[in-house]
């Protein structure tokens, strides 16, 4: 059985004074005992150790006149005093950090008869605090960069977004064709997503770690191409001061994407040919030849055939890229995709824009239904745009452009029934689109359709019709 309270303290009065005043001493934490007014009665050594502070300058003296004469900065003992309570303060002290316990002790008549103050040193703890701080602060850094990490190995992984059976087969083939050293040529309209499968068929080959380029033929002036490309030597042309590689050198041992290759001036066609055959080009100005080696994949939404049958693309360049031609097939032959690229879009553009916005049955309807002229770059733009100018959470007929709103609803659809005017307006627009993709110009379309020329231009700004990408798109049909 254990002693009682009486018991403890008869104990403890069996220690003698010096053993007291040992155990006071050796205490790791500073000591500072202070009577009810505050005036110091003792310090152990600890404390003189800690603070740096002498007993015999404090003893004898309150605190409030040690701060005064500047002895202390701080002290716990006038808030005991005063809220008879426990304080704890920090105290900095000799280049230490100091906390500071002052403990009230009362008499028999409930009187202030003691202040007792511990003090602790916690420097080390402080500094080991911050330490912790800025290491959790690294820590999330790294959770944010694996974060990023992660999110591009996932875009490295996936396919781009396609449901379609042709789109699915074709990602398939070209995952096998980027394995391989193979140039590779990518047809199809504009907007379909030719570059999205050039980077896809990158990332996909073994090459991916290595320099992928993009070179955009229609906008290199033609005076620059050869020296963009392929790099001069030192005053091979006024103001050639120092000598400069080109594009193809700083793919080398990657990817080369020549995005509107049909753009390509006849001179150049031969130096690419000379490139894809020899493996090597030649600066503008220099004897030497340079080995490179560059994957080249090529695309154009011209039909190249009709190109080489016209003289404007040498026939032998055309079969030298054509070993593996991929066609993307227009969005409007691959509606299964469109409720994909929505989902895709809305989700990209709601996180951009920070906004959450759906579609409506109806305006889904009509995205649908839309022969989308500009392939997916014309949805995406589409989408983007309706997120930014929506206010509401769903994206309703009303913010629709006219052209959209007005293109015709799936035959069975339920969600609406249109006017008279309205479904002869559809008419009349989806009839002139047919017949301007038929014609070269629109003077030939109003021949076809029997109507003058001028009332034909006032239907097509009337009914927004995009007759400029319609005419254009001639080119790429054989
Ligand atoms: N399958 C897809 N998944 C996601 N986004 C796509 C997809 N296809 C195309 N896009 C997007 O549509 C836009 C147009 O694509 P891209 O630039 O690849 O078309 P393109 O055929 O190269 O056009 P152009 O002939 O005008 O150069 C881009 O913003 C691209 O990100």
């Amino acid at each position: 059985m254990g002693m009682n309270d009486a018991e403890v303290r008869e104990h403890s009065f069996q220690l003698k004074e010096h053993e007291w005043e040992e155990i006071f001493n050796s205490c790791f934490d500073g000591i500072w005992v202070a009577d009810g007014e505050g005036k110091t009665i003792l310090v152990n050594e600890a404390y003189e150790r800690l603070s740096g502070v002498k007993a015999k300058n404090v003893l004898g003296r309150s605190a409030q006149e040690l701060i005064e004469a500047g002895v202390l900065s701080h002290s716990a003992i006038p808030g005991v005093i005063e809220t008879q309570k426990p304080v704890t303060i920090i105290n900095k002290m000799g280049g230490k950090q100091l906390l500071v316990t002052g403990v009230p002790v009362f008499d028999e008549n409930h009187k202030l008869s003691r202040v007792v103050c511990n003090v602790r040193d916690i420097t080390q703890l402080t500094e080991l605090q911050k330490e912790i701080e800025k290491k959790s602060e690294l820590i999330n850094h790294y959770e944010m960069e694996i974060k990023k990490l992660q999110e591009q190995l996932q875009t490295l992984d996936n396919a781009p977004v396609t449901r379609s059976q042709a789109m699915v087969h074709l990602f398939e083939t070209a995952k096998r064709v980027a394995s391989t050293h193979s140039t590779v040529l990518i047809l199809g309209e504009s907007g379909v997503g030719k570059e999205v499968l050039a980077n896809w068929i990158h990332r996909m080959s073994p090459r991916s770690s290595q320099p992928y380029i993009k070179v955009n033929c229609s906008v290199l002036p033609e005076n620059l191409i050869e020296s963009e490309l392929f790099g001069y030597e030192k005053g091979a042309f006024t103001g050639a001061q120092s000598s400069k590689a080109g594009l193809f050198e700083a793919a080398d041992k990657g990817t080369i994407f020549l995005d509107e290759i049909g753009e390509l001036p006849l001179n150049m066609q031969a130096k690419l040919l000379r490139v894809l055959q020899e493996k090597e080009i030649q600066r503008i100005g220099a004897r030497q030849t340079i080995h490179v080696d560059v994957r080249v994949i090529a695309a154009t939404n011209r039909s190249l055939e009709k190109m080489v049958a016209e003289g404007l693309f040498r026939e032998d360049l055309y079969y030298r890229l054509h070993v593996v031609p991929f066609t993307i097939p227009p969005l409007r032959e691959r509606k299964e995709d469109i409720p994909l690229l929505i989902s895709q879009f809305l989700n990209e553009f709601g996180r951009i824009y920070n906004r959450e916005v759906e579609m409506s049955p109806v305006v889904f309807d009509k995205f649908m239904n839309y022969h989308w002229p500009g392939n997916v770059r014309e949805l995406k733009n589409m989408i983007e745009r309706l997120v930014v100018i929506t206010t509401k959470k769903e994206i309703t007929l009303e913010d629709l452009p006219e052209f959209l709103r007005m293109s015709p609803a799936s035959p069975d659809s339920l969600w609406e029934t249109p006017s008279l005017t309205t479904a002869v307006k559809h008419y009349e627009k989806q009839l002139i689109i047919k017949t301007l993709e038929k014609c070269r110009s629109i003077r030939q379309a109003s021949q076809l359709l029997k109507v003058d020329h001028s009332t034909l231009v006032r239907k097509i700004r009337h009914l927004e019709i995009d007759y400029k990408s319609i005419l254009g798109k001639r080119f790429f049909r054989k």
